[in-house]
């Protein structure tokens, strides 16, 4: 919301950001602990304009207070719940307990760690960092409604086969040959909206984001790579993003769009030659150069079509 005072119109916002907070849940029953690591950034509208427009901070929540109350609230969750759950139930809490915040947002990231197994055994209470985080944004306002995205980061994913480019636009700039025959890697990077308008009408099954999370993880890889035996032809990195962001559309009710940003990191043929020895190595889609600069930019924002009838 602007505010406006003295022909200036002003947007603010304030919070903490990348507040850290491990939090281990110990459960005597069966002695397994539970653990996650989550990075918080929070930013409040609020109606705090004296503190800009004169020296007078009387409402401001300070950062500093902010910052605590993460603590304060991961202290208080006595039960596992998921990096969604928290970060509404953080939200909820700025938005109802002072009277001058009216939205809140909270971005989290939660760090993969993953419990391991020694001998094929799950260990009570040993974990190791796995490669991608989960990521959510839940922006609450004081009425209740809420609007809540959760997302994968840094999904790295190869397949050496079964990946082409060609039939696109050939003119005297073009030299990238055509080929049915190429590594396909990216990098995904996705985020996707779940049409829970209120903080009222999230599930209340327990872990619901969570289990969610691992699903929508599955549905990417799954389509990205195909069948583990045959797997699947890639014509072009757009159709694979299309055809990834469609199937969790398609499977997920409760997902209303879906963001995928996937870099096309390029693996690129060796050719070495000399005068003397000119196929020193020829290349027989076997021996690549690996880079990361520059990398192909492809993404998209898929969403479902509601009727309006
Ligand atoms: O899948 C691809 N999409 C492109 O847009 C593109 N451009 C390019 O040079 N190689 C590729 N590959």
């Amino acid at each position: 919301m602007a505010q406006e005072a003295d022909g200036i119109r002003l947007e603010q916002r304030h919070g903490k950001a990348r507040v850290r907070v491990g939090r281990v849940w110990r459960h005597a029953h069966d002695g397994s602990h539970h653990f996650v690591e989550w990075n918080v950034s929070i930013s409040l509208l609020s109606h705090c304009l004296s503190s800009y427009r004169l020296d007078d901070n009387s409402d401001i929540v300070a950062t500093d207070t902010i910052k605590n109350t993460v603590y304060v609230r991961a202290k208080e969750c006595g039960d596992r719940l998921s990096v969604e759950e928290f970060a509404i139930l953080i939200g909820k809490h700025f938005c109802s307990f002072y009277p001058q915040v009216f939205t809140a947002i909270v971005n989290i990231i939660e760090k993969p760690w993953e419990r391991v197994s020694i001998d094929g055994k799950p260990h009570l209470h040993g974990f190791k960092l796995g490669s991608e985080n989960h990521t959510t944004e839940a922006r609450v306002e004081k009425s209740g409604a809420l609007n809540l995205t959760s997302g994968i980061g840094g999904l790295a994913l190869l397949k050496t086969t079964q990946s082409g480019f060609e039939r696109f636009v050939r003119d005297k700039y073009t030299i990238l040959p055509e080929t049915r025959e190429r590594m396909l890697a990216t990098e995904v990077n996705a985020s996707w909206r779940y049409s829970y308008e209120s903080v009222a009408s999230i599930p209340t099954k327990g872990l619901y984001f969570s289990e969610k999370f691992m699903d929508v993880k599955k549905v990417l890889m799954d389509t990205f790579f195909g069948p583990p035996e045959t797997g699947v032809y890639s014509p072009s990195v757009q159709r694979t993003l299309y055809l990834m962001g469609s199937a969790v559309l398609k499977r997920f009710a409760d997902v209303s769009s879906i963001h995928l940003k996937m870099p096309n990191i390029h693996f690129l043929p060796v050719n070495l030659s000399t005068k003397e020895n000119p196929s020193m190595v020829k290349f027989k889609d076997d021996v690549y150069l690996p880079t990361d600069e520059p990398h192909g930019s492809i993404e998209a924002t898929l969403s479902r079509i509601t009727s309006k009838l």
